[in-house]
């Protein structure tokens, strides 16, 4: 559907290195990412928003420079609204059918019918400074899928949204994929909500893509250090750092999960818990042994099992962990 070939772009300090992927239909595509990675530049050159860059982006086989605005089909949503603020909701929403010249009646039903999708019934003769920030956005959605769009690109739509609003956001916008299959791009910093939503993810790091992969496959399988320390991996290390405890046949760099880590009363491998971290629902103890640190998360229920600063014991599962 989208074919992206040899994308290159160069800023003063900021170089878009050599982007090839593609996108089939119905797909719903993440592009993930730190701040500054590039995500942006590369939605904004498959809009059509930028031009100014070297390589090709295929739409149906076609550059996609060379269709029309009306003929690509193509919406784009982003961090802000950008509603029309003199236009009512039902407008804002009809906008795009209206310049696409669609009847009235035509028009209005369809208008009608995404109000009521998208729980904005009531709302249909307000203005846009009348909505808060996740009426807006689901205002902006409605009116990105009103078209009908082939290809609906998203930027951050709902980063600027308290976390328990951005959660309700994401799970509108799996519902309505998994019900109209537009082929979908979606850009996001925040890997929970690119693991969450996506068929695929495409990991970019300062310009260049690390791996492309479906989500579980990203997070069994990292390509290499940089990705696994991207998605939070914290236990990278050379396997021969454990020969005194297990059989290393050679050094290579290895990925311990949790999974991977045995507390038992006669592990092999003794520590100290030299720090304690506390999340919602789980804790993380820092585990100094030997040869190194150990990270280890257990639930925050069992958080009586440990004391800081106590000794602790435990295993290492050496036929499990992940060689990169
Ligand atoms: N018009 C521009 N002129 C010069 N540099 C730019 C311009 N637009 C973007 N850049 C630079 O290109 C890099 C990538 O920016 P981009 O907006 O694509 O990143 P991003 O991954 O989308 O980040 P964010 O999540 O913060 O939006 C950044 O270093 C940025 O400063």
């Amino acid at each position: 559907m989208i074919k992206l070939k040899n994308i290159t772009k160069e800023y003063d300090d900021f170089k878009l290195k050599n982007i090839n992927f593609e996108v089939k239909k119905g797909e719903f595509i993440s592009l993930l990412g730190k701040s500054g990675s590039g995500k942006s530049t590369i939605l904004n050159i498959i809009s059509g928003i930028d031009k100014n860059y070297k390589g090709e982006v295929l739409f149906k086989n076609k550059n996609i420079n060379n269709y029309n605005l009306l003929e690509k089909k193509l919406a784009m949503i982003f961090q802000e609204d950008y509603l029309f603020p003199h236009l009512n909701i039902e407008k804002n929403i009809g906008f795009g059918l209206k310049m696409r010249k669609e009847k009235k009646e035509i028009i209005k039903k369809k208008v009608d019918n995404l109000l009521e999708k998208l729980g904005l019934k009531n709302f249909n003769k307000k203005y846009p400074h009348e909505l808060s920030g996740g009426q807006k956005q689901r205002v902006a959605i409605a009116r990105a899928l009103a078209i009908e769009p082939e290809i609906l690109l998203m930027d951050e739509p709902f980063s600027a949204l308290d976390e328990n609003l951005r959660l309700e956001m994401q799970d509108l916008i799996k519902n309505i994929h998994k019900e109209n299959k537009v082929t979908t791009i979606f850009v996001t910093h925040d890997q929970d909500e690119a693991f969450k939503l996506s068929d695929r993810i495409i990991l970019i790091e300062d310009g260049d893509i690390l791996q492309t992969d479906k989500p579980l496959k990203l997070y069994k399988k990292p390509k290499n250090e940089k990705v696994a320390k991207f998605l939070g991996m914290k236990n990278i290390f050379d396997s021969k750092i454990f020969e005194n405890y297990y059989k290393i046949d050679k050094n290579q760099k290895i990925i311990i999960k949790d999974k991977d880590i045995i507390i038992k009363k006669n592990g092999k491998i003794i520590g100290n818990i030299e720090g304690i971290n506390y999340y919602k629902n789980i804790c993380e103890l820092i585990i100094r042994f030997e040869n190194g640190k150990i990270y280890y998360c257990d639930s925050i229920e069992n958080i009586n099992r440990y004391k800081l600063r106590g000794k602790i014991k435990f295993d290492i599962k050496m036929d499990e962990v992940y060689y990169i």
